[in-house]
């Protein structure tokens, strides 16, 4: 595996079987944040006309389709393009058209400005810059179907696109799926604020991180990455690589666990943002109904499994509108990070999430799903949607 130091997971000792896959992993995600980072300051800093949902030009897609190039290159760099099987968000064919070269190029020259700190994540770059159609192909690779053997990746680059582009909670989600068991997860949370209060400062939060210092190594106050494999009982939260630093395994990694409340009049319980991807008013209905008294967290994108891993709140639930089916990237990541931080992840019925049938969690009806810490008695919320 060229370009990747061998290392001790996590700074213990111990190895396991997914010690060189969580290496490059983790690294692959703090490299994507990095990119996430700067494509938002400067959406940021530019007029709200800019705050747009994905198409053509937009930063948003320039960083969805950025992150999906790096990662997949890194990971084809370090294992082999031969052993890599990637399933992921993005497709090529937009970016391919010859009326979107402009778009193009903003990607090639992120892609590349990226890569070119490769060394300082411990990664080997490319000797080159790499050209369109490199990155294009890189993007294309990501072209694998899933299913229920072999081994493969499931990238989401950018998660929580108006997250991203409020200047608000986002993830970059990477996990390895084998014979249809997520193994590996790692989420990256570039905004992941250190002080838990900050996260419920819902549309203000870029306001309110503005107003500090920036962040320097000694002052950790925004971003991770949160990695854990498989039946490894632990999961892990490093803050992400700040200024010029390098990324010195295993970088102030630092245990994370769910909470260990067990009272619902005590509990919190995170859901999504947007009313349209999870119905508020049935999960007010049911969070009552539990014993649920304190006011949801509303929290973009994956970043909610971040909370509930790292103990910042107890419950997350989501009910999407019947017909949406959820994608397997925007869960495995997250799955196997509660689960090994002790906590449950399930759909409605008490079934574990299967990632064996494709891009699709076939089977979760009307994509209900909920995540818990400790509270036992929310285990299995009702079969129905709103
Ligand atoms: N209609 C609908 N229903 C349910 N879920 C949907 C829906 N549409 C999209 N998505 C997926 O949800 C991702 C956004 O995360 P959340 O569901 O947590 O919502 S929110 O960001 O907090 O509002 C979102 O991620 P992005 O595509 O990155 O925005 C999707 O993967």
């Amino acid at each position: 595996m060229e370009g990747v130091r061998k290392l001790d997971i996590v700074g213990s000792v111990e190895s396991n079987e997914y010690s060189k896959e969580l290496d490059v992993a983790v690294r692959a995600v703090q490299m994507a944040c990095f990119l996430c980072q700067k494509v938002q300051e400067s959406l940021i800093s530019k007029s709200s006309s800019q705050v747009q949902s994905k198409d053509d030009n937009s930063p948003v897609t320039v960083a969805d389709w950025s992150v999906q190039a790096t990662v997949s290159w890194l990971l084809s760099q370090s294992f082999g393009s031969e052993n890599v099987s990637i399933v992921a968000e993005e497709d090529v064919v937009s970016l391919s058209k010859a009326d979107a070269a402009g778009l193009l190029k903003a990607v090639v020259n992120t892609v590349n400005d990226c890569l070119a700190e490769a060394p300082r994540f411990g990664l080997q770059g490319p000797a080159m810059a790499l050209g369109a159609s490199e990155v294009i192909e890189a993007i294309g690779r990501c072209n694998s179907s899933g299913g229920p053997t072999g081994r493969f990746w499931a990238l989401d680059p950018v998660d929580g696109t108006l997250g991203f582009v409020r200047g608000d909670q986002y993830a970059v989600a990477l996990a390895l799926i084998e014979n249809g068991e997520a193994v590996l997860g790692v989420l990256g949370c570039p905004n992941y604020p250190m002080r838990k209060e900050w996260l419920s400062y819902q549309h203000r939060y870029h306001r309110i991180i503005s107003k500090l210092t920036p962040p320097t190594s000694e002052s950790w106050d925004k971003g991770c990455v949160m990695y854990a494999w498989k039946g490894s009982g632990e999961a892990w939260m490093q803050p992400l690589i700040q200024g010029d630093k390098k990324l010195v395994w295993p970088n102030s990694a630092r245990p994370v666990q769910v909470s260990s409340i067990e009272n619902p009049a005590l509990a919190t319980f995170c859901e999504p943002v947007e009313k349209s991807n999870s119905s508020h008013s049935f999960t007010a209905g049911l969070a009552h109904s539990v014993g649920l008294r304190k006011q949801p967290l509303r929290v973009y994108s994956m970043v909610k499994y971040a909370t509930i891993a790292r103990g910042d709140a107890e419950v997350f639930m989501k009910f999407a509108r019947a017909g949406y089916k959820e994608k397997i990237w925007d869960h495995a990541a997250g799955v196997v990070i509660i689960e090994e931080a002790g906590g449950v992840v399930s759909d409605a019925g008490g079934r574990r999430l299967d990632f064996s049938k494709g891009i699709y969690l076939e089977g979760l009806d009307r994509a209900i799903y909920s995540v818990l810490a400790e509270l036992n008695t929310l285990h299995r919320p009702p079969p129905h949607g709103k």
